[in-house]
């Protein structure tokens, strides 16, 4: 290296498993980081590139960072794999035995991204569910640092798989999925078997998946570091736990928030950062300042839930007979089996045309912020439930998978910012929960929400522990130039 190589930053491999939920809240982290004048190389896959590249302005956006950079490569997946619903699992499998092989090859035959102005990777930030990139790290001594970007109530009980198992407690054939399960110390009192991760749901227990996630938590105590978009106030309890077998865990989040936070300090901007793979409709801002405040629930179900055309009927049908005001993000792809949209019963049509707005995808994160929105019928994914919480707005939660039935559990049991309606998908339910949220307790869930706001708006601010744990993440960073 050059005499002026000693002076250059470290050089961060930001590698997110290649689906929405994972990629928004690593480009966060990504820009968090470029703040810093850190150098970044952030990977993304070939399908993940050309969506951000069609919906996006990201790559103007970083642009004004000289020491940041995409890099792409395949997820494992033909072109047309959905990357939705139960199919989304294909990904663990693509990545590990098509992506991984190539990452090697890529991070060889570049060099470990090596250029005149930068210095080869220092260290890679991957995905906790990444093992390959674990693997690499080990193998060519490169520091490693995990980002699990899942909530840390979730990942505790990924991690606590084996005494759930030793003691009888994951359900099998849905039975006892009503009991309290006591082998995830800081839940014994309110996390039912139903409220485990989704995968702890089985046929039997020597069902694959249930030891395939269990090994991908279990692995991430091998990295020097590992860390949680979340925040002390938040999940602090839990953390303590993690923390006996993570010993470095920096919880840094909520990290959109986060940016906004340090945007504005630095550059006295607060544009919110999209990394969107589908295209905001923004008509539905224009729809939503026609309405009053806190008067509409907005539905969306992320990335990757999908619906059956009786499922979709029950919600419709809840929130016409509700009475109450719904903007509802239905994703393109969303809709699954026999009829899917076609033959809308008449009063729904009428319901829609009379207190609805439908877009494909939404700019959520304005609209959780709009005045217009009083309350979210969410699907419980991380990010959707940290953006809710920051801007105040309590939720209502049908979890479709993974940690979502976690995250769900926490928001109405911990939080009590919320209600949940797991496992049941029915229009009086439906009906019932909308006016419970929307009016009969709007106050209560309100003064909650919003107190927990304040919270994780305190701790992005200077002085608040995300604050002070992203900067302590970055001076761990400089040390581990190699
Ligand atoms: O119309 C929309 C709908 C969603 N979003 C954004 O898309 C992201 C969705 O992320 P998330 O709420 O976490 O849901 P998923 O896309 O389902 O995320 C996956 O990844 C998350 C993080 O690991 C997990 O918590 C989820 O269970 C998993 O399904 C959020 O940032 C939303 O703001 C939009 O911008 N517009
Ligand atoms: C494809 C799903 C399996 C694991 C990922 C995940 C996680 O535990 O990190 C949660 O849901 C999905 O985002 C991923």
């Amino acid at each position: 290296m050059s005499s002026q190589g000693a002076t250059l930053p470290p050089h961060v491999l930001i590698f997110p498993l290649p689906i929405q939920g994972h990629v928004n809240s690593m480009l966060n982290l990504a820009e968090l980081l470029c703040l810093s004048s850190l150098d970044i190389t952030f990977m993304v896959s070939d399908f993940s590139h050309t969506r951000l590249l069609k919906h996006t302005t990201i790559a103007s956006r970083f642009e004004r960072y000289a020491g940041f950079s995409f890099q792409s490569i395949s997820d494992g997946l033909p072109y047309d794999h959905p990357r939705a619903g139960d199919q989304i699992m294909d990904m663990l499998p693509s990545t590990k035995n098509i992506t991984g092989p190539l990452f090697k090859q890529m991070m060889l035959e570049k060099n470990l991204f090596a250029s005149e102005s930068r210095r080869p990777i220092t260290c890679i930030i991957a995905d906790g569910v990444l093992s390959f990139a674990g693997d690499f790290a080990e193998e060519k001594g490169i520091p490693l640092i995990y980002f699990r970007t899942i909530s840390a109530c979730s990942f505790w009980a990924y991690l606590r798989i084996p005494e759930l198992i030793e003691a009888g407690e994951i359900s099998v054939k849905g039975i006892g999925m009503d009991q309290i399960v006591q082998s995830v110390p800081g839940m014994e009192g309110f996390l039912r078997a139903r409220d485990l991760p989704s995968f702890c749901r089985v046929n039997n227990i020597n069902e694959p998946i249930l030891h395939t996630v269990y090994s991908v938590a279990e692995q991430t105590t091998r990295a020097q570091a590992v860390i949680f978009n979340t925040f002390e106030d938040l999940e602090g309890p839990i953390v303590s736990h993690i923390r006996k077998h993570i010993p470095r865990l920096f919880t840094i989040g909520p990290n959109h928030s986060h940016l906004k936070s340090r945007l504005a300090e630095k550059t006295a901007e607060n544009s919110i950062l999209s990394g969107s793979f589908w295209a905001e409709d923004r008509s539905c801002l224009d729809w939503l300042n026609a309405q009053p405040p806190k008067s509409v629930i907005y539905v969306s179900f992320g990335s990757i839930t999908v619906v059956s055309r009786e499922q979709l009927l029950e919600f419709w049908h809840g929130l016409v007979n509700s009475g109450h005001r719904f903007l509802w993000v239905m994703r393109p792809d969303s809709i699954v089996g026999e009829g899917g949209k076609s033959q809308i019963p008449k009063e729904l049509e009428e319901g829609t045309s009379a207190r609805g707005y439908m877009v494909g995808w939404a700019p959520q994160e304005e609209v959780l912020n709009h005045e217009a929105v009083g309350g979210f019928l969410t699907h419980s994914g991380w990010n959707s439930t940290l953006e809710s919480i920051v801007a105040g707005v309590p939720m209502i939660c049908w979890p479709y998978f993974a940690d979502q039935t976690t995250n769900s559990r926490f928001v109405s049991e911990v939080w009590k910012i919320g209600l949940d309606m797991k496992d049941t998908c029915d229009r009086e339910i439906i009906e019932k929960v909308v006016r419970e949220i929307m009016k009969e307790r709007k106050e209560e869930f309100l003064e909650r929400g919003q107190n927990m706001a304040k919270l994780a708006r305190k701790a992005v601010s200077e002085g608040g522990s995300s604050y002070c744990n992203l900067d302590a993440l970055i001076d761990y960073i400089k040390t581990m130039i190699i």
